[in-house]
């Protein structure tokens, strides 16, 4: 699956959404692909996810033990990713602002790939690699549905994306005239 055919489900599932957004990193952006809204739908999601597992595959040599979600917007698609891997997905959620593999237990040397919906800045993958290797746990790689950063990104382990597509940000201090002359609102879930 290419990077076109990956933005035309975001675009048919109403997922590319224009405004003023304020990123999970605090970067404003013109952008913002909404998820949750091809998520939503069970056909799109395991097209993009089987696809995703694949290239998965092809580049992660040996066993993999778990795939691993940054909640929330990791939940669903490492879930079904690791369903076309047939490994067994668990996940990070926030407690106190931070990563935490709160409901599981792994053991010390798992190999584990993290699953995330999409990159920007590196930050959640990188605050989800600190967690697990804290556990002991061996992060062989990490992937994507979209990369925002177009390969620019390094998160210190090899990031598979399915497609990458870079977008405008720009630091809050240092907006384009026509972007602060719009209200900012922030989608994500960090902080709230
Ligand atoms: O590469 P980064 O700069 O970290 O940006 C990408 C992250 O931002 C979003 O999460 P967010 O924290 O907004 O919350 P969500 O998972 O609930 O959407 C998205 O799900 C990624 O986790
Ligand atoms: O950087 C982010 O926080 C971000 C960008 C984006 O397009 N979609 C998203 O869910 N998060
Ligand atoms: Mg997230």
């Amino acid at each position: 699956m290419n990077t076109d055919e990956v933005l035309g489900i975001f675009r048919e599932a109403g997922a590319v959404l224009e405004g003023h957004f304020i990123l999970t990193s605090g970067l404003r952006s013109p952008v913002f692909l909404q998820k949750a809204r091809v998520f939503m739908h069970a056909d799109k999601t395991e097209r993009l996810c089987k696809a995703l597992a694949g290239k998965i595959r092809k580049a992660v040599p040996g066993k993999i033990d778990y795939v691993v979600g940054p909640a929330i917007g990791g939940l669903i698609p490492a879930y079904e990713t690791s369903r076309h891997l047939g490994v067994p997905a668990i996940w990070v959620e926030r407690e106190g602002g931070e990563f935490r593999l709160r409901r599981f237990e792994i053991a010390e040397g798992a190999r584990v790939v993290i699953v995330e919906d999409i990159v920007t800045t590196g930050l959640s993958i990188r605050e989800t690699i600190d967690c697990l290797r804290e556990l002991g746990a061996e992060v062989v790689a990490a992937a994507c549905i979209i990369d925002r950063s177009a390969g620019k990104t390094d998160v210190g382990v090899p990031l598979i994306a399915l497609a990458e597509y870079e977008v405008p940000a720009y630091p809050a201090d240092r907006l384009p005239p026509e972007l602060a002359a719009i209200p900012a609102v922030k989608p994500g879930s960090r902080n709230i």
